[in-house]
């Protein structure tokens, strides 16, 4: 199995969307939809489903599986952490269909009566420590010990290192895309994850592509 770094993963992105030519909202499209397989092979309550998505591609993947839960009649609520006028294009574009399909954004969610959390706020693009702010969201979540599938990677865990940025959300299951993160299977980032799913979304690898860990058995 190769493992890679947050920087590989970004490489690969960018040939398969630069290079090859695949629309970045197609890959965001088939990662919602893994993440909607994986829900739907597991036995998680799915009474009430929280949402949260962030500002990058990771938010834009978690708006599209919100919108993928309530058009098949799911009980979800949207929450977006962070502030939207800076968000990416890829999450306004998302933003613009849910509310073309009646999905309105909650503007503060009750931990609580959540049953299943999906975890979208940050991916591979963390680059810093957490706000203050999100970091006390997530030792609350953490401390009620609530069902959270991650998307890509548990926000707060570096990718790369699998070291912590501030805090970081407890994973049941992360559901990564692509290739296994070095960050998922070391330091803390290898015991907040929970059970890794690998999911195939289209992704191209260079064929010049020089992978900093060796690939293992
Ligand atoms: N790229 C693709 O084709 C696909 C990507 N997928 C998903 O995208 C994420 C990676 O997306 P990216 O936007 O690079 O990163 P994140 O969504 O993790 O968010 C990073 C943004 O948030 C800001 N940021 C980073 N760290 C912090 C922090 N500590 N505090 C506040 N804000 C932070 C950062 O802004 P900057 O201005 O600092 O750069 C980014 O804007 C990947 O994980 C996948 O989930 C698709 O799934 C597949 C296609
Ligand atoms: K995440």
């Amino acid at each position: 199995m190769q493992l890679v770094t947050a920087a590989e993963m970004q490489k690969i992105d960018n040939y398969t969307v630069e290079t090859i030519g695949m629309p970045q909202d197609v890959l965001i499209e088939r990662a919602a939809m893994a993440v909607l397989d994986v829900i739907g092979a597991g036995h998680f309550n799915l009474d009430h489903i929280l949402v949260l998505a962030g500002l990058g591609n990771n938010g834009a993947d978690g708006v599209a599986i919100a919108r993928l839960l309530y058009a098949q009649g799911f009980n979800v609520s949207l929450q977006f952490v962070g502030n939207v006028a800076r968000a990416k294009d890829a999450v306004h574009r998302q933003l613009a269909i849910i509310e073309k399909y009646g999905l309105v954004r909650a503007e503060k969610s009750d931990f609580n009566q959540a049953t299943l959390i999906i975890d979208a706020i940050f991916g591979t693009g963390l680059n810093n420590i957490l706000p203050e702010g999100l970091q006390k969201m997530i030792k609350a979540a953490n401390h009620i010990e609530k069902t959270v599938i991650a998307v890509d990677t548990p926000t707060g865990i570096d990718a790369s290192t699998g070291e912590v940025r501030g805090a970081a959300l407890k994973a049941h299951t992360t559901v990564t895309f692509g290739y296994n993160k070095l960050g998922l299977t070391q330091k803390v980032g290898g015991h907040l994850s929970g059970q890794v799913v690998v999911k195939d979304i289209g992704l191209l690898t260079p064929p010049d592509m020089t992978f900093s860990v060796p690939e293992r058995p």
